[in-house]
């Protein structure tokens, strides 16, 4: 079956847009990737998703505003690819999230809250707009069984990237980090053994520091160059370290709302107590996101992996891919690209996969990534008028 798979994340760089073929069900699943695209978000859409994500209020006619033209902009991402691929079936749309609260649980202090998980960018009007039937809506099921709704992809890796005799971490670098354990499919009963969570930031931070140091003329690191003319400072990654996120043991699932532009504050004014360059502050946020992924993997797997695997944006970010090599010592660390997986375009792959086992009626989510109850269907279907 042809399908398309639509995602912007927490980078809210633009539209990431994969049309893959899938056949199969599950663990006899073959997905062949036959084009990706992203399509970034006009100037002032993205300004306004991340004003809205910064925590700038929105009245209901505003935030109706802002779902109409997300939602055009995913239906013309998709129409785009469809020009030279008219058979296509189906349409995953994961959405923009611009708002994730996760779950509270009891023995926290709190009484039981479900989690909140807000992707816009209606699946009905691209529906519509593509005359294709599309799911979204992905996290609503996960979430109503009391998980946080994220990370979703792990049982996607754990399918097509898990491997016979060797464990694997699959570790996506977008705005926020986040790892599938895949433990070796010769393991018995591997599949319960897969973890994920998410790690932390992954690039938020740092995009937001070159923005504040360039007056906004520049939007990330390039090849981590910058970071790279640094030295990190180990008190201060000692420091953020300690914070609370990162001791709280998975399933655990963050995003801008805590790793944005007040945690950033917090971090540059202390880089600024400290009399850190520009080069230095961008290092030691670099070092968190390392420090952060290892220390997560030394703290909360039942063993360190095999190999660890790369993908998202940060994955091109060549001084962090090169830290993250130096402390995971043996450990190979290679992107999906290198075992034949686009580590681009995987994100968006993973929202077609979904799509497509929801039309199996298959389930989406793995509860032990999520902290849900139960498996469950992941997404709402749509069909066109
Ligand atoms: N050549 C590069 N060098 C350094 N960083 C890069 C490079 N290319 C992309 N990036 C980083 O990757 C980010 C985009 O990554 P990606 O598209 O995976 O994020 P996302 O999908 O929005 O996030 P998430 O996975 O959290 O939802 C950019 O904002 C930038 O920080
Ligand atoms: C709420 C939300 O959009 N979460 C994203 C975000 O970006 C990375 C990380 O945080 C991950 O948990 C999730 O995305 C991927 C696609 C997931 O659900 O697996």
């Amino acid at each position: 079956m042809l399908v398309i798979g639509l995602i912007s994340g927490t980078s809210v760089d633009g539209i990431d847009a994969a049309l893959v073929d899938i056949s199969g069900t599950d663990t006899d699943i073959k997905v062949e990737f036959l084009a990706g695209e992203t399509y970034p978000y006009p100037a002032e859409l993205r300004k306004k998703i991340l004003a809205v994500c910064a925590g700038e209020a929105l009245s209901m006619a505003q935030l109706a505003e802002l779902d109409d033209a997300i939602a055009l902009t995913f239906a013309q991402a998709a129409q785009h690819l469809q020009i030279n691929h008219p058979s296509v079936e189906l349409i995953g749309s994961h959405g923009q999230t611009v708002y994730h609260r996760p779950p509270k649980r009891r023995g926290e202090g709190f009484p039981d809250t479900l989690g909140y998980s807000l992707q816009l960018g209606r699946g009905s009007v691209i529906a519509k707009l593509t005359q294709t039937p599309t799911v979204s809506n992905f996290r609503a099921g996960d979430i109503a069984a009391k998980g946080h709704g994220a990370p979703l992809v792990p049982r996607v890796d754990a399918y097509l990237l898990s491997h016979p005799h060797e464990s694997r971490c699959v570790q996506n670098i977008g705005g926020i980090g986040n790892v599938a354990y895949l433990p070796a499919r010769s393991h018995p009963h591997w599949l319960e053994k897969v973890r994920g969570w998410d790690t932390g930031p992954g690039n938020s931070l740092l995009d937001l520091a070159v923005h504040c140091l360039t007056d906004g003329t520049q939007t990330y690191d390039a090849d981590g160059n910058w970071a790279a003319s640094g030295t990190p400072s180990y008190t201060l990654v000692d420091k953020w370290l300690s914070q609370d996120y990162f001791q709280l043991p998975p399933p655990k699932s963050t995003g801008r709302e805590l790793f944005g532009w007040e945690y950033l504050q917090d971090c540059l004014a202390d880089s600024t107590a400290l009399n850190l360059s520009a080069a230095d502050t961008l290092a030691t946020l670099t070092e968190l996101t390392v420090v952060s992924i290892v220390h997560s993997y030394r703290t909360f797997l039942p063993q360190l992996p095999d190999r660890v695997l790369l993908c998202g944006g940060g994955s091109r970010n060549l001084y962090l891919k090169r830290r993250l090599q130096e402390s995971l010592a043996a450990i190979p660390v290679q992107t999906t690209d290198e075992v034949g997986l686009s580590a681009n375009f995987k994100e968006a792959i993973a929202f077609a996969v979904l799509a497509y086992w929801r039309m199996l009626n298959l389930p989406g989510n793995l509860p032990q990534a999520t902290g849900a109850t139960q498996q469950v269907l992941l997404g709402e279907v749509h069909l066109p008028m």
